[in-house]
């Protein structure tokens, strides 16, 4: 399903946040949008979800996601947030469970297929050793891995990730990027994430959106955008970036 974004402003508190920001993401591709702390990327994932009040047109696949209930909406476009709030008690495999929630019907309970599809992501996910565990007994990043598997569970076309790998170690963090690379390409998903690692975003993404102060200041080829000026001018960071593996670009810190 694509995504699409045209003129996209959203205030926060009185104040511009993202200002005519618009974005292309073809059904079946991956988008990483990148940019500095504070640039406008979590706005940009709520806004697209329809959490926010905003000016422009957000569409996925041709419906504003803003008009649909919110069982309807997660049937279509799962969200990872940053921050979610853990219900504390809560088991992890229950948890992943409420990613089935828009398929039960009111008043009803999961059935065996919904189990089913909570333990296979518990599986993929390296997490079924904790399925029984509350989530408050979880270091960061299985914390952050269950909050992915629910997102996973709910089985929709579109999914959008913030920052879904910072806790993660660098083992977890290709399991989690081939594993959602995987479904985008057996099943077709559409993918837009947030990322601070700009060598993993270019390595995955087919496109990158950087982000600097609430507008669009580069989208295209990951090596289009990840260059040494634009990560200086926008990041105040001075990196040596190389060609790797497919000609995507690596990124290095240039020490003084
Ligand atoms: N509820 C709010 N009220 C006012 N300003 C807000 C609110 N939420 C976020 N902001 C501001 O909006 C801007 C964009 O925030 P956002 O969380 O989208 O940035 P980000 O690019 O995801 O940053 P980070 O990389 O630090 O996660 C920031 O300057 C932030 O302080």
């Amino acid at each position: 399903m694509t995504v699409v974004v045209r003129g996209l402003d959203v205030a926060l508190g009185g104040r511009p946040v993202l200002r005519g920001v618009s974005l292309d993401v073809p059904g079946g591709s991956w988008t990483a949008v990148i940019g500095p702390n504070g640039a406008g990327k979590s706005t940009l994932l709520r806004a697209v979800l329809g959490l926010l009040p905003s000016d422009g047109d957000v569409t996925v696949a041709g419906t504003d996601l803003g008009r649909l209930k919110p069982r309807q909406r997660a049937r279509v476009v799962a969200y990872a947030p940053q921050n979610p709030n853990l219900p504390p008690g809560m088991t992890v495999f229950d948890y992943t469970l409420l990613g089935r929630s828009p398929y039960i019907p009111h008043l009803g309970r999961e059935g065996a297929r919904d189990r089913a599809i909570a333990s296979d992501v518990l599986d993929r996910l390296d997490l079924t050793a904790f399925a029984g565990r509350p989530l408050d007994h979880l270091s960061g990043g299985e914390r952050q891995r269950v909050v992915l598997a629910r997102a996973l569970a709910q089985q929709t076309s579109v999914l959008l990730l913030d920052e879904p790998t910072t806790a993660l170690d660098i083992g977890h963090q290709q399991q989690v990027m081939e594993l959602v690379d995987q479904l985008r390409l057996s099943d077709g998903l559409t993918v837009v994430t947030t990322i601070h690692d700009l060598t993993l975003a270019g390595q995955y993404a087919d496109d990158l959106v950087l982000l600097s102060r609430g507008r669009v200041a580069a989208a295209g080829a990951p090596s289009d955008v990840l260059t040494r000026e634009a990560v200086e001018e926008h990041f105040g960071a001075r990196v040596h970036v190389s060609s790797g593996p497919g000609g995507r670009p690596v990124l290095s810190l240039e020490r003084e």
